[in-house]
């Protein structure tokens, strides 16, 4: 079985965890992609020696002459596996480690089975995150509440596991991406994030399915939870569960995703060091620091060969958080389509909130609030030094130019004049 399955291709049985790519057989129709993975490795691997501090220090490429400088996309396969995917955060400061956003629209319930696993503590809410007012959760706990799910359907039916899941990324856009989603009377999801497949999986599948909303037959159960895209388990577990689970993965513009990142970690904790000091492990040799999850999140292209290993690429989406919000609708029809829905999330559902700056869902009817986003999300990034957005920019070419070779999409990051 190859890593990487060409679009339509059935799923090639998982390969034993320890195989590295290089020593599996390669149907031909897969060789480039497996190449290019396995480039992107030894490019990695390559980074890491050079740099002379293991996995963590990954020199960038706008490093004096004499350092190491990254490896085309091109460049020869090597046999490494994906180290940067398994490093641990080393930093206290990095947000890795911290509670998942909730951040939910206001006026979006909670299913009455988060309720339940929120008052366990199985989920990580962070008040401060979460902008679903009091009203909302009492309405969510009444039989005639809007559950999980974004249609008006009783709450009935049975609890299932999910048969769909936004795996990523986190500060992609994966919440705004939910609650438009959930806002199809066919899709009913977990407003919280369970993390059951990085840090409750013990759990056990049943005290996952009863974190779910209960569904009628043809309903689609969601979740999102962004820290399963960087979760070395998270796809041989997935995969376990139901080997047909569609996998949505919202990406953004990893220089802007990092700031994004540590803008979020910067609300929590004030006292922080800048990004600019984050960034770097040397910055006058112009050491980037992979270590720190804000920068090794965004490395798109080695999280995603890990999932390739158990999903075709056919069963992946790839949503762009840019055009969430330029186009909301556009990109909306995009992931119905995936999901087998209908189109009814169209662009009449969206406004554009001057005040807010972003997308909004439009007055649901049974409700006379607006559904913008919380305060958690549409922060204003601090203002970070050009120089090390443009150090990072390079940094992050060769990744990207190897993720869009993966996913056959250009996602256009190099085109960007600015970063938020
Ligand atoms: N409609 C709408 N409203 C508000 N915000 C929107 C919207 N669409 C996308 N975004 C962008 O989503 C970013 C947060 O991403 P996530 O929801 O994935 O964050 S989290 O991982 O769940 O914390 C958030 O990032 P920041 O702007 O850096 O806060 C937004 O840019």
């Amino acid at each position: 079985a190859a890593p990487g399955g060409a679009p339509g291709a059935e799923r090639p049985p998982p390969p034993p965890r320890s195989a590295g790519p290089g020593a599996l057989p390669v149907p031909p129709a897969r060789k480039l992609l497996c190449m290019c993975s396995l480039s992107l490795c030894l490019t990695y691997l390559c980074y890491s020696l050079m740099g002379g501090a293991g996995p963590a220090a990954l020199r960038s490429p706008a490093a004096p002459p004499g350092s190491a400088a990254p490896r085309s996309p091109g460049s020869p396969p090597g046999t490494a596996g994906a180290p940067a995917a398994s490093a641990a955060p080393t930093r206290a400061a990095n947000g890795s480690r911290e509670a998942a956003a909730a951040g939910a629209w206001p006026r979006t319930p909670l299913a009455p089975g988060e309720a339940i696993a929120a008052q366990s503590g199985a989920f990580e809410r962070d008040p401060q995150e979460s902008s679903t007012t009091d009203e909302e959760l009492s309405r969510a706990g009444s039989p005639g509440g809007r559950g999980g799910g974004g249609s008006t359907t009783p709450d009935y039916g049975e609890k299932r596991l999910p048969q769909a899941l936004i795996i990523g990324v986190k500060k992609g856009g994966t919440r705004a991406l939910l609650e438009a989603i959930r806002a199809h009377p066919d899709v009913r999801a977990v407003g919280t994030e369970p993390h059951f497949f990085d840090r409750n999986y013990d759990r056990g599948l049943e005290w996952y399915r009863n974190v779910m909303p209960k569904t009628l037959d043809g309903q689609i159960t969601m979740e999102k939870t962004p820290s399963y895209f960087v979760t070395n388990e998270a796809p041989r577990r997935i995969h376990s569960m139901a080997k047909d689970t569609k996998l949505i993965v919202v990406v953004r513009n990893p220089v802007t995703r990092a700031i994004s990142d540590y803008t979020q970690t910067l609300s929590k904790k004030p006292e922080i060091p800048t990004f600019e000091v984050l960034a770097f492990k040397n910055r006058t040799l112009g050491l980037i620091d992979a270590s720190w999850s804000a920068i090794r999140i965004g490395i798109y292209a080695l999280h995603l060969e890990n999932w390739l290993q158990y999903f075709p690429l056919s069963q992946i989406l790839f949503v762009s958080g840019e055009r969430l919000i330029t186009d909301p609708a556009g990109e909306m029809a995009k992931v119905q389509d995936f999901l087998g829905l209908k189109r009814i999330v169209t662009e009449k559902h969206f406004y554009f909130n001057k005040t807010k700056g972003f997308p909004c869902l439009k007055k649901p009817e049974d409700s006379s609030a607006p559904r913008c986003l919380g305060k958690s999300k549409g922060r204003t990034h601090p203002k970070i030094d050009p120089d090390v957005i443009h150090r990072l920019r390079k940094f992050y070419k060769p990744f990207n130019v190897m993720f869009y070779q993966m996913t056959g999409q250009d996602f256009k990051w190099e085109q960007e004049e600015s970063d938020k």
